[in-house]
């Protein structure tokens, strides 16, 4: 009998301490998993193609209710929890595809000195495992997240867009990356206005400080290496708790792994394992399980303080991975950014500022020089 009792405290202990850092296999889900919305943008995407082509008046064109129901799903997800999981993008299977097809050869197939050729500075070029902590990038603009970590077990590749002239190692992969990034700008395009819509603005609201080159577009290809066999240092994730610095990100997914943070009730935060409680009372993190043909889109802090607060920049996070699937994983994640100096501060249509003002740019320098591992 105390030999049985021995065994199960033993296996408990075992779970407990393994559960610090991979989550259960067939773990069930959370009580708030189905919040990560899905929204088909399709439509709205294909309406706004055909009045820019057949419209024949002056003035706006009426949006069909479809496209309505569509604005509102959208608010709706960005109001709850900052993020959604988009179909009818618009930006082609193909060119995801080779983009991650290529992005994965240059973490795997090139040595480490060719990678290391591509470091840049300030938020660009190739990093190593261990160079950054993101978790260290600090509070958010409402002072969410205070959880610490080491450094991230990822390395990364940091891609301008058009104006990035990297010579890298594997051929056809700037071409590639290029193509990708000029897509998600387009879908993005049609974000901000959906965002405008959503918040009864003009629909041209943000448009015109995204025109152009800008490095605030920052394309991340992020590259969690397999960790079969490797169990993450103590506290280590494949990439901390931490805000986007931007406007929306658009990530390409290829497995689980991301964990967003999303408010839920005394009960379930009582009842959540301890790696599951979020940073604040009453918050934890849930996965957002990628959707197949789906990319993923968040807002990131400074649609949060443009916003004033409507839309949400949701802490969020890479949880190691489970033990029985611990291979590789590869995101192409496009943080998407205005002008540099672009204000950034409160609409004044949307009720007395929450936030000083202050530049697009200002705001991601601080993040970036806070992120750098010490
Ligand atoms: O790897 C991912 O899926 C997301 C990474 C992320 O949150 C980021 O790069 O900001
Ligand atoms: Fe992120």
């Amino acid at each position: 009998m105390r030999c049985c009792a021995a065994a199960l405290l033993a296996a408990q202990a075992a779970r407990a301490s393994s559960s610090a850092y991979f989550h259960p296999a067939g773990a069930p889900p959370g009580p708030r998993e189905e919040t990560i919305p899905v929204v088909n943008i399709g439509p709205y995407i294909r309406w706004r193609e055909a009045v820019d082509k057949y419209w024949p008046h002056d003035g706006d064109a009426p949006l069909p209710d479809e496209c309505e129901l569509i604005v509102k799903k959208w608010g709706d997800a960005f109001r709850a929890c900052g993020f959604c999981q988009v179909l009818g993008h618009g930006v082609p299977d193909d060119v995801i595809a080779k983009a991650r097809e290529l992005g994965r050869a240059f973490f795997e197939t090139t040595t480490a000195a060719a990678r290391d050729a591509c470091a840049g500075d300030g938020g660009r070029g190739y990093k190593g495992v261990g160079a950054v902590a993101v978790a260290a990038s600090g509070v958010t603009a409402d002072g969410a997240s205070t959880i610490k970590r080491p450094p991230d077990y990822a390395s990364e590749f940091v891609f301008l867009g058009d104006g990035d002239d990297a010579q890298l190692p594997v051929p056809g992969l700037n071409d590639a990356l290029r193509d990708y990034f000029r897509a998600c700008r387009r879908a993005n395009e049609c974000f901000l206005e959906l965002t405008a819509r959503a918040l009864h603005l003009e629909p041209s609201t943000f448009a015109g400080d995204f025109e152009g080159e800008s490095w605030l577009n920052r394309l991340r290809l992020a590259y969690y290496p397999s960790q079969a066999g490797k169990p993450p240092g103590t506290r280590q994730l494949r990439y901390g708790e931490h805000t986007d610095w931007q406007c929306f990100t658009i990530v390409a997914q290829d497995k689980q792994g991301l964990e967003v943070e999303v408010p839920c009730s005394a009960e379930a935060y009582a009842e959540a394992p301890e790696d599951r409680r979020g940073s604040r009372e009453n918050s934890m993190f849930v996965p957002c399980t990628p959707v197949p043909g789906a990319l993923t889109v968040n807002a990131g802090d400074q649609i949060q303080i443009l916003t004033n607060g409507l839309f949400r920049s949701c802490v969020h996070r890479v949880a190691n991975p489970d033990p029985s699937d611990a291979t590789a994983r590869l995101s192409l994640v496009l943080f998407t950014g205005p002008r540099p100096d672009a204000r950034l501060a409160p609409l004044a249509a949307l009720g007395p500022p929450k936030w000083a003002p202050t530049t697009s740019g200002d705001h991601v320098r601080a993040k970036i020089a806070a992120a750098a591992a010490e």
